[in-house]
């Protein structure tokens, strides 16, 4: 999926009917020093959209536990859980690789435990490739799914669920703490990881971990030196009010976008003037 663009640049970004994007394809754009964007998605609409624009990577988060279950945190969604979303995403898009986060509790007691989960994602689910938590303390899981045939994306830095251990959401490797999230980068790129999530690091630290991999770095609050970004939809496209993390840019407002068209379809409805004669049969 490296085709041409406009001005004669190859990029991830192909026209109609181009096959999936695949994990050489992310190398590739390191290589050549191509940016890229990751999002989230959970449903149909959304991942088609999403796959329609030429987003290359779509991640189907266990964020789903708080932005589609109403969870508080991502430690309460379940494989079981997450299994339907993932398949919903993998049957929507034709050209995007399609990630699916490992859950808490369904990967770290071993490589097997690991393996047994991330195979029903790929089977249940159709991923193309899976995500886990965890550097160093994680090369034995990343080196079984690698040698069982399934390319792993490693998430290093803020580990959401690891909330509890790490003390609340904060930012990981200030200070003399970088070298441990160096070595966690170094870790899982050794163990066979094709990417890394970079989340809530410090900007020059993402760097340096950045020149140092060859494989792509992926940024959540880690600066604008990674190879790539990602955010979660409802977050990028303004879906959730309140207070978003730092990192966070809102593209859009959907929340109002939604808003307004839900009053004005309730006031039709009670004003009687929804359904009209053209809707009425
Ligand atoms: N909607 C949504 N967006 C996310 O980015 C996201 C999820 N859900 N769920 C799973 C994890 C949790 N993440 C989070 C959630 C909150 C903060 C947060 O509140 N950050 C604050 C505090 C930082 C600090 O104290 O240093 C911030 O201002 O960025 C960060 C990451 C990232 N992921
Ligand atoms: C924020 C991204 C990296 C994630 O892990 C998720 O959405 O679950
Ligand atoms: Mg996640």
């Amino acid at each position: 999926m490296t085709d041409k663009s406009a001005d004669g640049t190859p990029s991830l970004y192909g026209g109609p009917g181009i096959k999936r994007v695949r994990i050489a394809h992310l190398r590739e754009a390191k290589e050549r020093g191509e940016r890229w964007p990751m999002l989230t998605a959970y449903d149909q609409y959304s991942a088609r959209i999403f796959d329609e624009v030429g987003i290359p990577v779509l991640l189907v988060g266990d964020s789903a536990a708080n932005n589609v279950y109403g969870y508080d945190t991502t430690v309460r969604v379940s494989l079981d859980e997450l299994l339907p979303l993932v398949a919903a995403v993998t049957r929507s898009t034709t050209r995007t690789l399609v990630v699916a986060d490992l859950p808490f509790g369904s990967y770290e007691a071993s490589p097997a435990q690991a393996l047994a989960s991330a195979v029903r994602l790929m089977k249940e689910g159709g991923a193309q490739a899976v995500k886990l938590e965890g550097g160093v303390r994680m090369k034995p899981q990343i080196e079984a799914l690698t040698h069982a045939g399934i390319p792993v994306m490693a998430h290093i830095g803020f580990t959401p669920q690891s909330e509890h251990l790490l003390g609340g959401y904060r930012v990981q490797g200030r200070g003399e703490a970088a070298d441990a999230v160096v070595a966690d980068a170094r870790a899982v790129c050794e163990a066979g990881a094709f990417a890394v999530v970079l989340e809530m690091v410090p900007g020059q630290v993402a760097k340096r971990i950045t020149h140092e991999l060859a494989i792509p770095t992926i940024g959540i609050g880690a600066g604008p030196e990674c190879d790539a970004q990602v955010l979660v939809w409802q977050d990028m496209a303004g879906m959730r009010t309140g207070r978003t993390p730092r990192f966070v840019k809102r593209y859009a407002n959907l929340h109002d976008v939604l808003a307004d068209a839900a009053r004005a379809y309730a006031a039709d409805v009670t004003a009687g003037t929804f359904p009209a004669e053209e809707h009425t049969f």
